[in-house]
């Protein structure tokens, strides 16, 4: 039975990056999605605006909605403190065991938790299941016409703080306009635009950055 796209794309973080080096392995996701295949990881451009919104965040407790091959699980994890950890959502069960490897050789499983399943169900359980308080930070990457449903569920579960900071991918390409809609015209949320490119392409992108305002 031939091999998916994100295996081969495993396959070669495996056999191409350093074992336990973070950096090593998100390089070399971005060297085969650019070269050979490509594929919708969030990419170094619009990873560097992740970053630095992760930095200034600095979560205790992180979300990350869409797991996908576990590049930006890589990308968010190993920037957070000692202590701190990432939840990171999937619901495709191969993607799952794929993300669950490429997270491990990364050498930052003891940050991240993977949780298989749909964000609509294991959201409503991360207060009493995953003994979450409050979120710090959020990740959308997931079905763009899920970011709106289930910022709304983020609110309803009181997983948001004053300041907890939602950054959504895409909002331009595929594009997620109920979200941009929604969340600009909250009074609930103060947001940032971050202009960008599609990853591995040069088709225009862009990021939202959405802080809760309580
Ligand atoms: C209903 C369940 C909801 N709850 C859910 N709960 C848990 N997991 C969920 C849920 N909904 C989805 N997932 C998982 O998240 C992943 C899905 C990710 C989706 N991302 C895109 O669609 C995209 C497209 C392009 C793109 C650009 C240009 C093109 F030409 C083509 C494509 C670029 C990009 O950067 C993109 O992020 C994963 C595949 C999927 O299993
Ligand atoms: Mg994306």
């Amino acid at each position: 039975m031939n091999q998916s796209k994100e295996q081969r794309i495993l396959n070669f973080v495996l056999q191409n990056a350093v074992r336990g080096d973070p950096c090593s392995v998100l390089d070399t996701i971005d060297k085969y999605c650019s070269q050979k295949e490509w594929a919708m990881n969030v990419g170094d451009e619009k990873g560097k605006i992740l970053d630095k919104t992760v930095e200034e965040a600095n979560p205790s407790v992180a979300l990350e909605l869409g797991t996908y091959c576990g590049y930006s699980a890589v990308r968010i994890s190993r920037l957070l403190k000692a202590g701190a950890r990432l939840l990171t959502v999937e619901f495709n069960p191969e993607f799952a065991a794929i993300a669950k490897q490429m997270i491990e050789f990364a050498g930052v499983q003891d940050k991240v938790k993977l949780l298989e399943g749909p964000s609509e169900e294991i959201i409503p359980q991360l207060k009493k299941k995953y003994e979450v308080d409050t979120l710090d930070f959020v990740f959308l990457d997931h079905w763009k016409d899920r970011y709106t449903p289930d910022t709304i569920l983020l609110q309803e579960c009181n997983l948001l703080r004053k300041g907890s900071v939602l950054l959504a991918d895409n909002v331009i390409f595929p594009g997620a306009p109920d979200f941009l809609n929604y969340v600009r015209k909250s009074p609930h949320f103060q947001c940032t635009n971050y202009p960008s490119h599609l990853e591995y392409m040069q088709v225009e992108d862009a990021m939202e950055k959405a802080v809760f305002l309580g």
